[in-house]
């Protein structure tokens, strides 16, 4: 594994095949395809409950589910998180501890902290802080970023823009696509407007049905009741 995993010239192909995920009655993810490569950025939308949280976790192994099939080139990675330098995943809820300094989570995870935010003047006076010292949004972007330099073939990302100020999350849509052109990533978040642009592929997951959108997507994202009309 980590001969594919380190291999900087073949790019390196997540798929996340047959996964489905009922809890009681309802089927929240019917029989999904997903697909991401490195020096690909790519997109996943859909409405409030729609099974995207789900579905990253069960990429990513913190979720087991029978039968699910999550492979690297085709050989079967299942829980990824084991496999080292595979992939990380910032989850909703905050990843790291509050009481862990900067430049301890920046050294946990092997992450230059200082060329991670480098892009971002106004951290600077605030990479001596432990993370529950910063505020919510500047602790997302920290933490957002230390995912997004660490060096792993893939990133799943469940709301990385959450809480985070306009003038950031522009930087950091521009960050991720300067990053994507050494890793995969997987981006799942409801500012669509600013995530639309950077996207090479965009799914929407929809009635449990993961759809592949191409062509006019905005249009689309109307048709599915995921924009207004
Ligand atoms: N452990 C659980 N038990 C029962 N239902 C669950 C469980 N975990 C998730 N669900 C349900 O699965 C569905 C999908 O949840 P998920 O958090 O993946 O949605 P989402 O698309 O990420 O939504 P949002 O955009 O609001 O973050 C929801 O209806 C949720 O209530």
């Amino acid at each position: 594994m980590s001969q594919l995993i380190d291999n900087p010239v073949g790019a390196q192909v997540l798929e996340a095949d047959g996964i489905r995920i009922g809890f009681g009655e309802r089927q929240v993810l019917n029989d999904i395809y997903l697909r991401v490569q490195t020096g690909q950025l790519v997109g996943l939308l859909g409405r409030n409950g729609s099974g995207k949280s789900v579905l990253l976790q069960t990429i990513f192994g913190a979720r087991a589910v029978a039968d699910a099939s999550v492979r690297v080139n085709g050989r079967r990675v299942v829980p990824a998180f084991r496999h080292p330098g595979l992939l990380n995943y910032l989850p909703q809820e905050p990843l790291l501890p509050p009481s862990l300094s900067l430049v301890q989570a920046a050294d946990m995870l092997g992450v230059d902290l200082v060329k991670a935010t480098a892009g971002f003047p106004e951290l600077r006076p605030q990479l001596g802080r432990r993370l529950g010292e910063l505020s919510g949004g500047s602790g997302r972007l920290v933490q957002a970023l230390l995912l997004l330099h660490q060096p792993t073939a893939f990133s799943l990302f469940d709301e990385p823009f959450s809480g985070v100020m306009p003038v950031h999350v522009e930087a950091l849509a521009e960050e991720m696509q300067h990053v994507k052109h050494r890793k995969g990533l997987l981006i799942t978040d409801h500012r669509y407007a600013e995530v639309l642009p950077i996207c090479d592929v965009v799914y929407l997951l929809h009635q449990g049905r993961l759809l592949r959108l191409d062509g006019d997507v905005r249009e689309q994202l109307r048709d599915y009741g995921y924009l207004a009309t």
